[in-house]
Protein backbone atom coordinates (compact mmCIF):
# COMPACT_ATOMS: atom_id res chain seq x y z
CA UNK A 1 0.00 0.00 0.00
CA UNK A 2 1.24 3.04 -0.85
CA UNK A 3 1.87 5.88 1.89
CA UNK A 4 -0.21 8.90 0.95
CA UNK A 5 2.28 12.43 1.78
CA UNK A 6 1.10 14.19 4.91
CA UNK A 7 -0.29 17.76 4.55
CA UNK A 8 1.61 20.14 7.23
CA UNK A 9 -0.45 23.26 7.61
CA UNK A 10 1.35 26.40 9.34
CA UNK A 11 -1.24 29.04 11.23
CA UNK A 12 -0.21 32.00 12.42
CA UNK A 13 -1.10 33.03 15.63
CA UNK A 14 -3.61 35.61 14.85
CA UNK A 15 -6.65 33.06 14.03
CA UNK A 16 -6.18 32.42 17.42
CA UNK A 17 -7.45 36.14 18.48
CA UNK A 18 -10.15 36.79 15.98
CA UNK A 19 -13.52 36.01 16.22
CA UNK A 20 -14.80 32.75 14.99
CA UNK A 21 -11.71 32.17 12.97
CA UNK A 22 -10.62 29.08 14.29
CA UNK A 23 -13.87 27.74 14.91
CA UNK A 24 -14.77 28.18 11.54
CA UNK A 25 -11.27 26.73 10.12
CA UNK A 26 -11.13 23.50 12.24
CA UNK A 27 -14.69 23.27 11.00
CA UNK A 28 -12.61 23.83 7.43
CA UNK A 29 -10.82 21.33 7.83
CA UNK A 30 -13.45 18.77 8.91
CA UNK A 31 -15.23 18.88 5.45
CA UNK A 32 -11.60 18.76 3.83
CA UNK A 33 -10.66 15.55 5.53
CA UNK A 34 -14.22 13.81 4.73
CA UNK A 35 -13.64 14.73 0.98
CA UNK A 36 -9.65 14.18 0.65
CA UNK A 37 -8.86 12.12 3.71
CA UNK A 38 -5.33 12.35 4.60
CA UNK A 39 -2.39 12.58 7.01
CA UNK A 40 -2.58 16.24 8.43
CA UNK A 41 -0.31 18.15 10.92
CA UNK A 42 -1.09 21.52 12.44
CA UNK A 43 1.81 23.91 13.16
CA UNK A 44 0.89 27.45 15.24
CA UNK A 45 2.25 30.52 15.77
CA UNK A 46 1.23 32.93 18.24
CA UNK A 47 2.71 35.94 17.96
CA UNK A 48 0.26 38.32 19.31
CA UNK A 49 -0.45 35.90 22.52
CA UNK A 50 3.17 36.32 23.65
CA UNK A 51 2.84 40.52 22.87
CA UNK A 52 -0.34 40.52 24.32
CA UNK A 53 1.16 38.62 27.79
CA UNK A 54 4.47 40.70 27.73
CA UNK A 55 2.45 43.97 27.56
CA UNK A 56 0.25 42.84 30.44
CA UNK A 57 3.43 41.74 32.55
CA UNK A 58 4.88 45.12 31.74
CA UNK A 59 7.41 43.92 29.73
CA UNK A 60 8.85 45.53 26.53
CA UNK A 61 9.47 42.90 22.95
CA UNK A 62 11.30 43.73 20.24
CA UNK A 63 12.01 42.40 16.90
CA UNK A 64 14.71 41.82 14.11
CA UNK A 65 14.77 40.89 10.69
CA UNK A 66 11.17 39.66 12.05
CA UNK A 67 12.16 37.40 14.26
CA UNK A 68 11.72 38.08 18.37
CA UNK A 69 14.42 38.75 20.64
CA UNK A 70 14.09 36.72 23.78
CA UNK A 71 15.89 37.13 26.82
CA UNK A 72 16.54 34.84 29.11
CA UNK A 73 13.98 36.11 31.24
CA UNK A 74 11.32 36.20 29.29
CA UNK A 75 11.17 33.05 27.81
CA UNK A 76 9.27 31.53 30.90
CA UNK A 77 6.52 33.46 29.35
CA UNK A 78 7.16 32.40 25.75
CA UNK A 79 6.88 28.94 26.43
CA UNK A 80 3.60 29.61 28.43
CA UNK A 81 2.16 31.99 25.65
CA UNK A 82 2.92 29.27 22.99
CA UNK A 83 3.37 25.70 24.02
CA UNK A 84 0.58 26.33 26.64
CA UNK A 85 -2.33 29.01 25.92
CA UNK A 86 -2.13 29.07 21.95
CA UNK A 87 -1.52 25.36 21.58
CA UNK A 88 -4.24 23.77 24.04
CA UNK A 89 -6.49 26.67 22.28
CA UNK A 90 -6.07 24.83 18.79
CA UNK A 91 -6.71 21.42 21.06
CA UNK A 92 -9.43 22.70 22.76
CA UNK A 93 -11.81 23.44 19.47
CA UNK A 94 -10.04 20.62 17.85
CA UNK A 95 -11.50 18.34 20.42
CA UNK A 96 -15.08 19.99 20.28
CA UNK A 97 -15.12 19.27 17.13
CA UNK A 98 -14.23 15.65 17.31
CA UNK A 99 -10.96 15.42 15.59
CA UNK A 100 -8.61 13.34 18.08
CA UNK A 101 -5.25 16.00 18.43
CA UNK A 102 -2.09 15.22 20.04
CA UNK A 103 -0.54 18.78 21.40
CA UNK A 104 3.37 18.54 20.96
CA UNK A 105 6.26 20.54 21.00
CA UNK A 106 9.63 20.35 18.34
CA UNK A 107 11.06 18.97 21.17
CA UNK A 108 9.06 15.87 21.81
CA UNK A 109 10.47 12.58 20.49
CA UNK A 110 13.52 14.48 19.34
CA UNK A 111 11.47 15.53 15.94
CA UNK A 112 13.78 18.62 15.87
CA UNK A 113 17.20 20.02 16.77
CA UNK A 114 16.93 23.06 17.71
CA UNK A 115 20.54 24.88 18.65
CA UNK A 116 20.52 29.15 19.32
CA UNK A 117 20.27 31.00 16.52
CA UNK A 118 22.52 33.93 17.08
CA UNK A 119 23.31 34.89 21.27
CA UNK A 120 22.29 38.61 19.89
CA UNK A 121 18.67 37.20 19.91
CA UNK A 122 18.74 35.53 22.84
CA UNK A 123 16.61 32.35 23.40
CA UNK A 124 15.74 32.04 19.63
CA UNK A 125 16.49 28.69 18.09
CA UNK A 126 17.06 27.77 14.62
CA UNK A 127 15.34 23.93 13.79
CA UNK A 128 16.71 21.87 11.94
CA UNK A 129 14.68 17.96 11.25
CA UNK A 130 15.66 15.23 13.26
CA UNK A 131 13.75 12.11 13.93
CA UNK A 132 10.37 11.55 12.20
CA UNK A 133 9.37 8.14 14.37
CA UNK A 134 6.55 10.01 16.73
CA UNK A 135 4.85 11.80 14.04
CA UNK A 136 4.84 8.99 11.81
CA UNK A 137 3.65 6.78 14.24
CA UNK A 138 0.91 9.51 15.26
CA UNK A 139 -0.27 9.54 11.59
CA UNK A 140 -0.59 5.93 11.31
CA UNK A 141 -3.23 6.15 13.98
CA UNK A 142 -5.20 9.36 13.01
CA UNK A 143 -4.00 11.32 15.11
CA UNK A 144 -3.97 15.35 14.76
CA UNK A 145 -0.90 16.22 15.52
CA UNK A 146 -0.64 20.27 16.47
CA UNK A 147 2.72 21.77 17.30
CA UNK A 148 4.01 24.42 18.76
CA UNK A 149 7.32 26.25 17.85
CA UNK A 150 9.25 25.75 20.84
CA UNK A 151 12.19 24.16 20.94
CA UNK A 152 14.43 22.62 23.56
CA UNK A 153 19.06 22.74 22.73
CA UNK A 154 20.90 19.27 23.65
CA UNK A 155 21.76 20.58 26.24
CA UNK A 156 18.04 21.14 27.80
CA UNK A 157 17.79 25.04 27.03
CA UNK A 158 13.94 26.43 26.21
CA UNK A 159 13.99 27.80 22.48
CA UNK A 160 11.72 29.98 21.08
CA UNK A 161 11.58 29.63 17.66
CA UNK A 162 9.88 31.13 14.53
CA UNK A 163 6.75 29.26 13.92
CA UNK A 164 7.69 29.46 9.74
CA UNK A 165 11.00 28.23 10.40
CA UNK A 166 9.56 25.71 12.65
CA UNK A 167 6.65 24.74 9.75
CA UNK A 168 9.54 24.21 7.13
CA UNK A 169 11.74 22.01 8.89
CA UNK A 170 8.65 19.95 9.85
CA UNK A 171 7.66 19.46 6.25
CA UNK A 172 11.33 18.56 5.52
CA UNK A 173 11.09 15.73 8.00
CA UNK A 174 8.29 14.29 6.96
CA UNK A 175 8.81 15.03 2.83
CA UNK A 176 5.21 16.54 2.99
CA UNK A 177 3.62 19.38 1.31
CA UNK A 178 3.30 22.63 3.16
CA UNK A 179 0.62 25.29 3.10
CA UNK A 180 1.48 28.20 5.38
CA UNK A 181 -1.74 30.76 6.21
CA UNK A 182 -1.31 34.22 7.53
CA UNK A 183 -4.00 36.87 7.99
CA UNK A 184 -3.40 37.91 4.56
CA UNK A 185 -4.84 36.47 0.98
CA UNK A 186 -1.45 36.32 -0.04
CA UNK A 187 1.78 37.98 -1.03
CA UNK A 188 0.92 41.49 -1.67
CA UNK A 189 2.75 43.70 -4.68
CA UNK A 190 3.66 47.13 -3.83
CA UNK A 191 -0.41 47.94 -5.11
CA UNK A 192 -1.36 45.60 -2.81
CA UNK A 193 -2.48 43.57 -5.20
CA UNK A 194 -2.30 39.52 -4.60
CA UNK A 195 0.95 38.09 -6.41
CA UNK A 196 -0.35 34.66 -7.75
CA UNK A 197 3.17 32.93 -7.98
CA UNK A 198 6.82 33.73 -7.03
CA UNK A 199 9.98 32.48 -7.68
CA UNK A 200 13.17 33.27 -6.12
CA UNK A 201 14.62 35.89 -8.32
CA UNK A 202 10.93 37.77 -7.98
CA UNK A 203 11.07 37.51 -4.58
CA UNK A 204 14.54 39.07 -3.43
CA UNK A 205 13.49 41.71 -5.63
CA UNK A 206 10.70 42.48 -4.04
CA UNK A 207 12.27 41.82 -0.41
CA UNK A 208 15.07 44.67 -1.74
CA UNK A 209 12.48 46.86 -2.38
CA UNK A 210 10.52 46.62 0.99
CA UNK A 211 7.64 45.66 -0.41
CA UNK A 212 7.88 42.04 1.01
CA UNK A 213 8.48 43.17 5.36
CA UNK A 214 8.69 41.64 8.45
CA UNK A 215 7.07 38.23 9.43
CA UNK A 216 6.43 37.87 5.58
CA UNK A 217 10.22 38.47 4.87
CA UNK A 218 10.78 35.38 7.07
CA UNK A 219 8.18 33.29 5.58
CA UNK A 220 8.75 33.40 2.31
CA UNK A 221 12.56 33.02 3.07
CA UNK A 222 11.70 29.72 4.44
CA UNK A 223 9.42 28.95 2.09
CA UNK A 224 11.99 29.17 -1.05
CA UNK A 225 14.25 27.80 1.31
CA UNK A 226 11.90 24.17 1.97
CA UNK A 227 10.57 24.51 -1.53
CA UNK A 228 14.37 24.15 -2.66
CA UNK A 229 15.04 21.26 0.10
CA UNK A 230 11.62 19.21 -0.80
CA UNK A 231 11.30 19.96 -5.00
CA UNK A 232 7.83 21.23 -4.22
CA UNK A 233 5.92 24.74 -4.37
CA UNK A 234 4.92 25.95 -0.86
CA UNK A 235 1.18 28.07 -1.01
CA UNK A 236 0.76 31.27 1.33
CA UNK A 237 -2.72 32.20 1.80
CA UNK A 238 -5.29 33.17 4.12
CA UNK A 239 -6.96 31.13 6.91
CA UNK A 240 -9.63 33.60 6.66
CA UNK A 241 -11.75 30.99 4.16
CA UNK A 242 -12.55 27.98 5.68
CA UNK A 243 -13.26 26.90 1.97
CA UNK A 244 -9.59 27.26 1.24
CA UNK A 245 -8.26 23.44 1.31
CA UNK A 246 -11.43 21.87 -0.14
CA UNK A 247 -10.34 24.78 -2.75
CA UNK A 248 -6.93 23.71 -3.01
CA UNK A 249 -7.81 20.36 -3.24
CA UNK A 250 -10.04 20.98 -6.28
CA UNK A 251 -7.29 22.22 -8.12
CA UNK A 252 -8.02 25.91 -7.98
CA UNK A 253 -5.84 28.69 -7.13
CA UNK A 254 -5.63 30.19 -4.07
CA UNK A 255 -3.14 32.81 -2.27
CA UNK A 256 0.59 33.39 -3.29
CA UNK A 257 2.92 29.71 -5.15
CA UNK A 258 6.49 29.79 -4.21
CA UNK A 259 8.29 28.07 -6.42
CA UNK A 260 12.15 27.75 -5.89
N1 LIG B 1 4.20 41.98 0.66
C1 LIG B 1 3.43 41.56 1.68
N2 LIG B 1 2.30 40.85 1.44
C2 LIG B 1 1.51 40.44 2.45
N3 LIG B 1 1.77 40.69 3.76
C3 LIG B 1 2.90 41.36 4.07
C4 LIG B 1 3.79 41.82 3.04
N4 LIG B 1 4.83 42.46 3.66
C5 LIG B 1 4.60 42.42 4.97
N5 LIG B 1 3.44 41.77 5.24
C6 LIG B 1 2.91 41.58 6.59
O1 LIG B 1 3.17 40.26 6.97
C7 LIG B 1 2.11 39.83 7.81
C8 LIG B 1 2.12 38.32 7.88
O2 LIG B 1 3.33 37.92 8.51
P1 LIG B 1 3.26 37.41 10.03
O3 LIG B 1 2.60 38.48 10.86
O4 LIG B 1 4.56 36.92 10.45
O5 LIG B 1 2.23 36.25 9.81
P2 LIG B 1 1.90 34.95 10.62
O6 LIG B 1 1.81 35.38 12.07
O7 LIG B 1 0.60 34.55 10.03
O8 LIG B 1 3.01 34.00 10.36
C9 LIG B 1 0.89 40.44 7.19
O9 LIG B 1 -0.16 40.61 8.12
C10 LIG B 1 1.42 41.80 6.69
O10 LIG B 1 1.21 42.78 7.66
C1 LIG C 1 11.75 33.77 17.22
C2 LIG C 1 10.36 34.21 16.95
O1 LIG C 1 10.15 35.24 16.30
N1 LIG C 1 9.36 33.46 17.44
C3 LIG C 1 7.96 33.76 17.27
C4 LIG C 1 7.20 32.49 17.51
C5 LIG C 1 5.72 32.61 17.28
C6 LIG C 1 5.38 32.85 15.82
O2 LIG C 1 6.16 32.67 14.91
O3 LIG C 1 4.06 33.21 15.66
P1 LIG C 1 3.31 33.66 14.33
O4 LIG C 1 3.41 32.52 13.36
O5 LIG C 1 1.93 33.90 14.81
O6 LIG C 1 3.99 34.90 13.80
C7 LIG C 1 7.51 34.85 18.26
O7 LIG C 1 7.99 34.89 19.39
O8 LIG C 1 6.62 35.65 17.87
Amino acid sequence: MTQQVPLIIKLGGALLETEGALTAFIGGIQSFLKQFPRPLVLVHGGGCLVDDLLKALGKTSTKKNGLRVTPLDQIPYVVGALAGTANKQMMAEAIAQGLNPVGLSLADGGLCEVTQLDPELGAVGDCKPKNPALLKALLAQNFLPVISSIGITAQGELMNVNADQAAIALAELLDADLLMLSDVVGILDANKQLIPELDPAKTEQLVADGVITDGMAVKVKAALQVSAAIQKPIVVASWRDPELLVKLANGEAAGTRLQA
